[in-house]
């Protein structure tokens, strides 16, 4: 039976709402924990299906993506970074960060990116109307699933020093490490992923 013996976190989030921002100062905190962005993964691991025209933004083969990264998350140690958190198989996950930011500063970030007026409105939308949120509490089960402010820089420290602190904690209680195969009361039932 294998397990890991570090955790696996995702930080998810609107676009803009600092999940690269947090997982690269949590990754440069904690050595042991691996920062994978799943835009550049995907694009490195051949998992791009075309582009998005509209939303100019590439459109993730979510089948591909999964046969490479499971591997990864199998090891332990991933932090998971990406906009959508639902497709990760449940019992391979063990925290799911989700980051939230006040629209007018998510405005604020978007425009200095130089979106279009459609992505940028689509996104705050997004942020405004709880969907991320929402899709991981649908996903995880709720002790799991963590909301965090990231409107400033200081809550990025603050945020980083809670999340290494219950990586500390999940070591603790965790000696053996945990199963990664699937766990009777897992929602993982229904998922396709076997
Ligand atoms: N809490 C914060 N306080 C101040 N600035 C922030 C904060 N979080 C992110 N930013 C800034 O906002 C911009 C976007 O941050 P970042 O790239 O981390 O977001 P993201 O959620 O990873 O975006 P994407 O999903 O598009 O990759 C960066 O310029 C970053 O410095």
């Amino acid at each position: 039976m294998s397990t890991r013996s570090l955790p696996n976190i995702i930080i998810t989030g609107t676009p803009g709402c600092g999940k690269t921002s947090h997982a690269a100062l949590l990754a440069q905190q904690l050595s042991q924990l691996k920062h994978i962005s799943i835009s550049e993964y995907a694009k490195e691991n051949n998992c791009i299906d075309g582009h998005d025209q509209v939303r100019d933004s590439d459109i993730v083969d979510e089948d591909k993506l999964l046969d490479a990264l499971e591997p990864e998350l199998e090891k332990g140690g991933v932090i998971v970074d990406w906009h959508v958190c639902e497709v990760f198989p449940e019992r391979l996950i063990d925290l799911v960060i989700v980051l939230r930011c006040d629209n007018s500063i998510l405005f604020s970030r978007l425009s200095k990116r130089g979106y279009k007026e459609n992505k940028i409105q689509e996104n705050l939308d997004v942020e405004i109307m709880d969907i991320l949120i929402q899709e991981a509490r649908d996903s995880y089960k709720s002790e799991v699933v963590i909301e965090l402010r990231s409107d400033d820089v200081d809550q990025i420290e603050e945020n980083v020093a809670r999340i290494s602190q219950w990586v500390e904690m999940w070591q603790k209680d965790h000696p053996e490490g945990v199963s990664n195969e699937f766990q009777p009361g897992s929602d993982d039932e229904d998922s396709d992923d076997e």
